[in-house]
């Protein structure tokens, strides 16, 4: 061994002898950490009945990672802190109650990515076929929650989520953005220059038109239910390729071939929690309502003046036909606030002379992660 090797192994053995003794603390503090949420699991079933039980707090989740982000000195990157926070909190409710989610499956869908990216890895997913159904699956109390996707950044609102909020009484807990990746792939048993074909869901198609007119100008399109459904169809073809996201390459074995073709770099796609409980106030909360308004000359101004007579920052607004007659609208609307914060309140009351009928959707937490 050479002097400078040597000197090198008792340089690694010394930082390796700190880095196991600094792990020792942080997985006492994990595990002291733990008893903790245990404790407070304790304490909610003491105030309320068995059934009635709310061991997931979205506003609490979010202080919490709005804080790690506030004093991370790094060198980690802040949403690294964050995510490492976001699994131990994870882990500490599924102590307190393993949580069952519904998404717009099957899996491997980005829907499924934004389920764990908002809950972490230890609730329980489940895929469902339809956004409807992860709605009544809500609603009849077999999954403790649900995520559904709402907007995407090139391709705009996805309307059967908002017909879903109309005719379903389940409130918005919280809110998941996910920059969305779309990546060419392909089955074991296929070579580039034999694509034919490309599958993937038409949105999918439609964000990744551009890179499609230049790389595979020739290629048939084909429009499928889901990225995860193109993935596994691609599997066993060998003249076609999938346009997906990672976890649909993982979990169908397929190699990627193109990274990141979407066209427009930036794009990302908002999901929804629905859930049954109203959300207490984090500190850093929006709020969305459905307005349905009298089809009468000025009714939009009426709407929206109330915002801006109390200071309420609108965030999006959304019209749908609505389902009670012809040519009547509703109005989905998101703002900055809580529906317990002062001026909210009194912008409600002032909806409310003008509006024939407000459905509040919810208060919930702004994406932190
Ligand atoms: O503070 C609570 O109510 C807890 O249950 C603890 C805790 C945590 O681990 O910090 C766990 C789950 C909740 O969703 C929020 C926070």
């Amino acid at each position: 061994m050479s002097d400078s090797s040597g000197a090198e192994e008792q340089q690694l053995l010394k930082l390796r002898d700190k880095i196991d003794s600094l792990d020792l603390d942080i997985q006492k503090l994990i595990s002291e950490r733990a008893r903790c949420a245990q404790e407070v699991a304790e304490v909610k079933m003491k105030s309320s009945h068995a059934e009635n039980v709310v061991f997931y707090r979205p506003e609490r989740e979010a202080q919490v990672l709005t804080r790690v982000m506030e004093r991370n000195e790094g060198p980690l990157a802040n949403e690294d802190m964050a995510r490492l926070f976001r699994e131990i909190m994870s882990a500490c409710l599924a102590l307190e109650q393993p949580l069952k989610v519904a998404y717009l499956g099957p899996e491997g869908t980005f829907t499924q990515q934004a389920a764990l990216k908002h809950f972490g890895s230890r609730v329980i997913t489940r895929p469902m076929p339809a956004i409807d159904e992860v709605f009544r699956e809500v609603e009849a109390g077999a999954v403790n929650y649900g995520v559904v996707p709402i907007e995407n950044s090139t391709e705009g609102v996805v309307n059967h989520t908002l017909d879903s909020f109309l005719s379903s009484n389940v409130f918005i807990s919280g809110e998941v953005e996910l920059r969305i990746h779309q990546h060419l792939m392909i089955g074991p048993n296929t070579r580039l220059d034999n694509i034919t074909r490309v599958y993937s869901h038409q949105q999918s198609l439609a964000q990744c038109r551009k890179w499609l007119d230049a790389h595979m100008p020739l290629a048939e399109r084909v429009a499928v239910s889901s990225n995860s459904e193109a993935a596994k169809r691609v599997h066993s073809e060998w003249n076609s390729a999938a346009i997906a996201g990672s976890m649909a390459a993982e979990l169908y074995d397929l190699q990627l071939v193109y990274e990141k073709i979407e066209d427009h770099p930036d794009n990302s796609t908002r999901f929804l929690i629905v859930g049954k409980n109203r959300s207490k106030p984090s500190g850093r909360d929006k709020t969305s309502i459905i307005v349905s308004m009298k089809n009468e000359p000025g009714a939009l101004y009426s709407l929206l003046k109330p915002f801006d007579d109390h200071e309420i920052d609108m965030t999006r607004l959304e019209t749908r036909p609505s389902s009670h007659g012809n040519w009547t609208y509703v109005f989905f609307i998101d703002f900055i606030g809580h529906m317990e914060d002062d001026n909210v309140q009194a912008a409600m009351r002032d909806i409310r002379e003008k509006a024939v009928e407000i459905k509040e959707l919810g208060s919930y937490p702004e994406a932190v992660l």
